[in-house]
């Protein structure tokens, strides 16, 4: 069954929603509210809803092999213990950058953490993409980035897109799963002004791009390869924030928005803006990737 019509989600709708997990086991929705500071958790089997204050910004989060998450906070990177609801601090790679805070994040194929910065006010590239790894450790991977956001790594291991929003492009790297090593940067795909602005990313099981347009009403579906769009789906939001796959076998599609900064007129033509959509597109993602414990 295909169905890209999107239906939209009976959750308290967020200033910036952003960065959807589904969490294959409880079959729950994760997303960040990244200037409401909380996370949401939704189980779509049974309506059962939970949001966990955090405090402060908060923007990114993946699960660890253990059971915990891992999250990116404005302060760093912080392990979160859903039953308690504890944070344990890892790592702050930008204490020194107050102007500054995470964004997007997911994990490689290899269990280590992705996750970039940007700034508070404006787009000057003053942002970085960070790695954690499995021993805690941080290393900075990209500099000079606007808005870091929209990580994927393809079926087979072998290459990293990524997306700052400001460049209008999509990015592939060629990536090595044993070092964690990025290079031979290149532009896949050009984003036309009136798409408006590539946000988060996710990829499904062909290896084709899902990604989400701020200020442009959509999820696109594109091929990396060829740079064509295959697919669209429009959303009654301008702001669509992120997508992820979820669902038993990960046929259905999430997408998260935004209201923040919109004005009381716009907000009345879209009364929808923050909520999280849901659409059946007709192919598969892939499970999202876990962070992994040293032995
Ligand atoms: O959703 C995100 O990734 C950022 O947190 C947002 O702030 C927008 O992308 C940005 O503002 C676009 O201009
Ligand atoms: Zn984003």
């Amino acid at each position: 069954m295909v169905n890209q019509q999107p239906e939209v989600l009976a959750v308290e709708p967020a200033l910036l929603g952003e960065g959807p997990l589904w969490l294959p086991e409880s079959k729950q929705l994760v997303w960040v509210d990244i200037e409401g500071k909380c996370i949401h958790m939704l189980s779509p089997g049974t309506g059962a809803q939970r949001v966990i204050m955090v405090g402060e910004r908060i923007s990114a989060i993946v699960p660890a092999e253990d059971g915990r998450l891992v999250c990116a906070l404005q302060s760093g990177f912080y392990f979160l213990d859903l039953q308690k609801e504890g944070l344990e601090w890892i790592a702050d790679p930008e204490s020194d950058q107050p102007g500054n805070r995470f964004n997007d994040g997911k994990c490689d194929p290899a269990g280590r953490f992705w996750a970039g910065t940007m700034p508070l006010e404006g787009n000057e590239p003053v942002g970085s993409l960070y790695r954690l790894d499995q021993d805690g450790s941080v290393r900075r991977m990209l500099s000079e980035v606007r808005c870091s956001n929209g990580l994927a790594w393809n079926p087979d291991a072998a290459a990293m897109y990524f997306i700052d929003t400001y460049t209008r492009r999509i990015d592939r790297f060629d990536y090595d799963a044993r070092t964690g090593s990025i290079g031979n940067r290149r532009a896949v795909v050009h984003i036309p002004p009136e798409q408006g602005l590539p946000d988060g990313m996710t990829i499904d099981a062909e290896g084709m791009l899902w990604v989400a347009f701020w200020g442009g009403s959509c999820v696109a579906r594109l091929n990396p390869g060829s740079g064509e769009w295959l697919q669209r789906v429009e959303l009654p939001v301008s702001q669509v924030t992120s997508c992820c796959f979820g669902g038993d076998g990960l046929e259905e599609l999430y997408i998260t928005s935004a209201r923040t900064g919109l004005s009381e007129e716009q907000l009345q033509k879209e009364p929808l803006a923050g909520s999280v959509f849901r659409c059946i597109p007709g192919v598969r993602g892939l499970p999202a990737n876990v962070y992994k414990l040293q032995a």
